[in-house]
């Protein structure tokens, strides 16, 4: 190894990219990313249950070419990544989402807009010319509001801005009991807005200076609705009524994020969705639910290949990725990594992040024996026994 190489200080992990970010944020913003809900045991239980997966190998395969393109809805990504939908970037970068928008361009991955973003939709779409043939499907993440023909607005607006599909958050109907956030309130500086929001100039932000447009309990929705009006968020979301009404809504694809249950992949499935996330919003919504690794085998069964299962929830690193494509993912999403390589270097350090995470990906494969997406199955994992020494094949 050449002296540059052995003292360089660029990182090489997503983990130093995030130690190198909590650095740089103000605490109440690195605290806000990278919380959970309650005691945060879903949010570590993400990490811990896909690092008790171990990796069997298989050697003497020929990995001189290893492919780690997939595709999805007709699209094809240069690796199974795609970025989930997070709140407010530009805490993290002045340009935020923008920057994000990029690097998920120039990379070739999917991304999905926050409806929560500091940006609004039209400015990201024009940016990254989101509607470019060869590049990356771009998704616009939605919560429905309490005034349907508000959301009706937002989606219209999504849809003529070029997003191709539509993640219906449904894991949401309050939010989560973050202990941090609730004992120091995030209050977006001046200039900053939730800008798809489209309140007139000079309204006050909701009840109690509440950036987001949710309560922590039905009985506080019910208080804060009659200050804040149409924005808040909904808690009646129905199997019933919510897929039709969108579906007659717009042509994108409806997706939905928040699945945790194989009775749900079902009804999900019945009910048209074109795809699902399994997703425990990283661990910031009910705690002590299991880690989305655990139950992604058994939605993956009850899907049987009919819509893409999305997955996400504590990948860190190429082998998680792995991980997931082996127990039946299709895609899976990064959350906190991409804000951690925006705080880090903006565009170029998201970048970094998928750059690492697909190095990692395809040195895992090599290492594994496989050579391509679909030959990653879950023979080629393995869990230690619980009672003694061995390897129970999954
Ligand atoms: C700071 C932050 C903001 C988030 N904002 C949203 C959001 O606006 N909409 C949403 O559906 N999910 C949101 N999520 C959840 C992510 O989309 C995703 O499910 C989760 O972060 C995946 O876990 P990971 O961070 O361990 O990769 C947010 C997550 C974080 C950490
Ligand atoms: C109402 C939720 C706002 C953003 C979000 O989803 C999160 O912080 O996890």
């Amino acid at each position: 190894m050449s002296q540059k190489a052995a003292s360089s200080t660029v990182p090489i992990t997503v983990t130093e990219i995030e130690a190198i970010a909590k650095t740089r944020l103000p605490k109440n913003v690195y605290d806000y990313y990278s919380c959970g809900a309650d005691e945060e045991k879903a949010r570590d239980r993400n990490v811990y249950m896909l690092d008790r997966l171990l990796i069997t190998p298989r050697v003497m395969v020929d990995v001189t070419h290893i492919d780690t393109s997939t595709t999805t809805f007709g699209k094809r990504h240069p690796f199974p990544v795609a970025f989930a939908p997070s709140a407010m970037q530009r805490l993290c970068h002045p340009r935020g989402e923008i920057e994000t928008a990029e690097a998920a361009a120039s990379i070739g991955l999917s991304m999905t807009l926050s409806s929560q973003s500091t940006t609004s939709l039209e400015d990201v779409a024009k940016a990254c010319n989101i509607s470019k043939p060869d590049g990356p499907d771009f998704w616009f993440q939605l919560y429905l509001t309490q005034d349907p023909e508000y959301s009706l607005k937002l989606i219209k607006r999504a849809e003529k801005a070029g997003y191709t599909g539509l993640i219906l958050t449904v894991d949401t109907p309050v939010l989560g009991n973050r202990i941090n956030e609730r004992k120091t309130p995030l209050v977006l500086p001046e200039g900053m807005n939730l800008e798809n929001y489209d309140r007139p100039k000079g309204e006050r932000k909701p009840a109690k200076e509440r950036i987001f447009l949710n309560a922590h309990t039905v009985e506080e929705a019910n208080e804060i609705v009659k200050e804040s009006g149409p924005t808040m968020h909904s808690s009646s979301l129905t199997w019933e009524h919510t897929i039709p009404w969108l579906r007659k809504a717009t042509s994108m694809k409806i997706i939905l994020k928040g699945i945790m249950t194989a009775e749900d992949a079902k009804l999900a499935v019945q009910h048209g969705a074109d795809a699902i996330v399994v997703s425990n919003h990283g661990g910031r919504q009910l705690d002590l639910v299991p880690a989305t690794i655990e139950v992604l085998p058994a939605i993956a069964g009850a899907v049987s290949g009919r819509i893409p299962v999305i997955f996400d929830g504590g990948v860190r690193r190429g082998s998680d990725v792995f991980k997931a494509i082996a127990l039946g993912a299709d895609l899976v999403l990064i959350g906190r990594p991409v804000l951690w390589g925006l705080s880090y270097d903006g565009k170029k350090g998201v970048e970094a992040i998928c750059n690492i995470l697909e190095r990692e990906l395809s040195r895992t494969m090599a290492l594994a024996g496989v050579r391509s997406i679909k030959e990653i199955t879950k023979d080629s994992l393995g869990i230690a026994k619980w009672n003694g020494f061995g390897i129970s094949k999954l």
